[in-house]
């Protein structure tokens, strides 16, 4: 029967067939200390060591010729271990039909990856030996603890292969803590009392002797002969999740999912607080680990039924009972909240990022906009031109350009009014824009005047286009008056081309333009001119 609990379920056997052969020298992989650590730690006699028998089921861990009658009485020479083990196997993780009721039928149903994590984890964390100096050694075997069953059942959650070793690593990744404590004793105990959490220690370790206890920890590892995964998931231990695979992701979050677990647990039997840890840890790993919001927090109220009996199993002392399921409801309730916040937020970015988006096009059409006609305005206009200009000298192309002025302007605007005169102008300019294409650019150049322009066109295409715009000007009422009257305007212009002159720049053939449109104004008004090779033409007699 599947549980979701036990770190001992599974049969990795794949784990123990990759181990590196015995007496595989790790060399190629050999932690080095920083040098003043070096120096303390070296071969300090206070360092954790592991009991012999356990030293021996690492051996044989390693070992490619070893076989399960080698386990079996490695582990039968200790008779705790063996009880343990046993325990184990016939615990309710491991609901058989009938009891293991040999060591070697407990191995079995175990692994020996998960029989070497229980090993290790009862080896050490049951030792007296170690001797505190600024560590809580209780805290510090409840976090290894959580840590490890959490690590576990990530591991499980996201169907990796190796959950055992992930649960041996979540029990070790502080283990180079202990050995700190036991070799720098008072200047340890100092560093301790001088941080609050978990990520400032490893900050202060890294600035006082310029590594933190997972190098440590791996090194001693690595002193103990532990397979080379173990050594190294122990040093990458305290990397960032981006960082890491996602197998070493499950190790490296349990961490300080467990230190919220036990903030939890200490806030839930102390005092009332409104601070949650748990929420902000939530919020960090949903998108990191790809696990639901809901998954994960099912997959943590299952430590609530897990955690007593597995500390029992390893001689650890459970963490104060909390009411688990109603703080991780809270947590999700806040994480919703959060996310609604955060929905919130985005909507409101989203909405100033079309605000502004529509103000940049607004100053856009501004700038190269005239506001009464919407048509491009002079400097628009004079950069565009001088921009073809170049293009058709560069290139031989034609160009030519007609210059318009409405007749009379002042004295319509003084009979009629000024806004009067404004709707003639957008008139006009309607009138204007429905002969502008790709081939014919213009605008409004200021006040009363416009101009086309024909890239690729010569005089006699600007002539036409003029006299298109006169006959059209002549039949479409530009505006009405207050009393009903149709107001229709004739206009002079004036049309030049490109070859008409050796023109310097675009200016230079809106000035012959304009000249030819004053020949036309003083001929009569209403009429189309040419400039040519500076000479003014006489204006066509026929105009409206
Ligand atoms: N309503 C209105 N009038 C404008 C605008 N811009 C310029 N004008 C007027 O256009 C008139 C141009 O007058 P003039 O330059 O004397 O030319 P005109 O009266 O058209 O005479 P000719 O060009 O010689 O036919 C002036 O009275 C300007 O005030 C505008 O945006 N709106």
């Amino acid at each position: 029967m599947e549980t979701g609990m036990p770190p001992f379920a599974e049969q990795d056997s794949a784990t123990h067939s990759a181990a590196p052969p015995a007496g595989h020298s790790q060399d190629d992989t050999l932690l080095v200390l920083p040098d003043a650590l070096a120096k303390v730690l070296g071969d300090n006699r206070a360092l954790p060591s592991l009991p012999a028998s356990v030293m021996q089921i690492v051996a044989l861990a390693e070992s490619p010729d070893a076989n399960l009658q080698d386990f079996t009485a490695a582990i039968e020479r200790d008779p705790a271990l063996t009880l343990r083990i046993l325990g184990l196997a016939n615990s309710v993780f491991h609901a058989y039909d009938t009891p293991a009721e040999t060591c070697q039928e407990a191995i079995t149903r175990l692994g020996i990856d998960a029989t070497l994590s229980v090993a290790l984890g009862f080896g050490l964390a049951s030792q007296q030996q170690f001797r505190a100096r600024g560590l809580d050694l209780s805290y510090f075997w409840q976090r290894a603890l959580i840590s490890a069953l959490t690590s576990y059942t990530l591991a499980r959650q996201l169907a990796l292969p190796s959950p055992g070793r992930a649960f041996t690593l979540g029990l070790l990744q502080d283990i180079g803590m202990l050995a700190l404590d036991a070799c720098l004793r008072r200047g340890y105990a100092a560093l301790l009392s001088s941080v609050d959490d978990h990520a400032a220690l490893s900050a202060a370790e890294h600035k006082a002797w310029g590594c933190d206890h997972a190098l440590v920890g791996a090194w001693l590892a690595q002193r103990w002969g532990l397979p080379k995964q173990l050594v190294s998931g122990i040093a990458n231990s305290h990397l960032p999740l981006d960082q890491v695979l996602i197998g070493q992701r499950c190790v490296n979050a349990a961490g300080p999912l467990a230190e919220a677990w036990l903030d939890c647990s200490a806030a839930d039997n102390h005092a009332a607080t409104d601070d949650m840890p748990l929420t902000d840890m939530l919020r960090e790993l949903v998108p990191t680990l790809g696990i639901d919001e809901d998954a994960l927090i099912e997959l943590l109220c299952g430590l609530q039924e897990t955690l007593p009996p597995t500390a029992e199993l390893m001689h650890i002392s459970c963490p104060p009972e909390f009411d688990a399921t109603r703080t991780l409801l809270e947590a999700k309730q806040q994480l919703h909240a959060h996310h609604l916040k955060l929905s919130q937020q985005l909507l409101n970015q989203r909405l100033e990022i079309e605000r502004l988006r529509l103000r940049q096009a607004d100053l856009t059409q501004r700038v190269s906009h005239d506001p009464l006609t919407g048509l491009f305005n002079r400097a628009h206009l004079e950069a565009l031109l001088e921009q073809h200009f170049r293009e058709a000298l560069d290139q031989g192309n034609e160009l030519s350009l007609v210059f318009i002025d409405l007749d009379y302007f002042k004295q319509l605007n003084d009979q009629h009014g000024h806004r009067l005169g404004d709707e003639v102008l957008k008139g006009f300019a309607g009138l204007l824009r429905e002969l502008l294409s790709h081939d014919i650019l213009g605008g409004r150049y200021g006040g009363e005047e416009f101009v086309l322009f024909l890239p690729g066109a010569g005089a006699e295409a600007a002539m036409r286009l003029a006299e298109t715009l006169q006959q059209r000007m002549a039949s479409r009422t530009l505006a009405v008056t207050v009393d009903h009257n149709a107001i229709r305007v004739s206009a002079s212009m004036g049309v030049v081309s490109l070859v008409d002159s050796d023109f310097v720049n675009a200016e230079d053939l809106i000035q012959a333009a304009d000249q030819a449109m004053y020949i036309a104004k003083r001929a009569g008004r209403g009429r189309i001119a040419r400039y040519c090779d500076g000479v003014e033409e006489e204006p066509q007699q026929d105009s409206v």
